[in-house]
């Protein structure tokens, strides 16, 4: 696992926008796998500038969206298909169509489950997956005692994540309680990774995430059976890493040649 630690949220967009840059660059038609949450919120701004400067397109790509509220309706701001409207779609070039997200308010939520893998698969699988961590150390919303094994699936929300994202609502209440999400092993299917944190609500989580045992209870951990994951992470984020140095000595003395 690559952990790579920066002093300033601008920081740590540039680093994933050249990742996803390299990336695109390499595959203009790559798939997406994006994120929702406060976390890539700089990247999709950094993905903008540079699409407005012209020096990168998304027009190829698709994208597949982690995870979705269940029963918030069409129109709401907070269904998270339309936050990546707002925050990645009306950024970058990437269009509407081509990306996609779990079902929220599906009929039959294990048709739509499955249906979502599926069209996962027939992409070809994503490429590149873009991830947040929550503080009790989720993935997507894959809550504590989630398997590591998972695939996507209806999921009860824990009440420390409805506390969490009260913010983005009138309050706790309004917050669903019940969510889709792409499991740990569809996560893990993912060509390769790229975690962002900030603060120090999220210390605990990526220490957890980089050098804590592999543990349902922390489902990032299961990351760490992934060949290809980047953590960036601002000082706050990486204030519990017993081998902060050590990452910065890697990072110092990273190849020319690494992607
Ligand atoms: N389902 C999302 C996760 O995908 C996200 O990683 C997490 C952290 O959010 P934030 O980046 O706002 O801290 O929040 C939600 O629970």
């Amino acid at each position: 696992m690559e952990v790579i630690i920066k002093d300033s949220a601008a920081e740590l967009a540039t680093v994933a926008a050249d990742i996803v840059q390299r990336l695109v660059h390499r595959k203009a038609d790559a798939v997406l796998g994006v994120a929702t949450g406060s976390s890539p919120v700089g990247l999709y701004d950094e993905l903008g500038r540079r699409v407005a400067a012209g020096t990168l397109s998304l027009a190829g790509c698709q994208a597949f969206m982690l995870d979705e509220y269940v029963g918030l309706a069409a129109d709401h701001p907070q269904r998270y298909r339309n936050v990546i409207e707002t925050e990645l779609v009306a950024r970058t070039d990437i269009r509407s169509e081509r990306v996609h997200g779990p079902d929220g308010l599906a009929s039959d939520i294990p048709a739509a489950c499955a249906a979502y893998e599926q069209a996962i698969r027939d992409a070809g699988g994503v490429d590149l997956q873009v991830l947040g961590i929550g503080t009790d150390g989720h993935i997507a919303f894959n809550e504590p005692t989630s398997s590591l094994g998972s695939r996507t699936r209806i999921k009860t929300l824990a009440r420390q994540t409805r506390i969490d994202n009260a913010r983005f609502f009138d309050d706790e209440a309004q917050v669903p309680t019940h969510c889709l999400t792409q499991g740990v092993g569809t996560i893990l299917e993912a060509r390769r990774i790229v975690l962002l944190a900030e603060g120090e609500q999220k210390a605990e989580a990526i220490r957890q995430l980089v050098e804590g045992p592999v543990s349902a209870m922390w489902t990032a951990t299961a990351l760490q059976w992934h060949p290809y994951v980047t953590v960036i992470v601002d000082q706050a984020a990486a204030s519990r890493l017993a081998l902060h140095d050590y990452y910065l000595d890697v990072y110092a003395q990273r190849p020319g040649w690494q992607e």
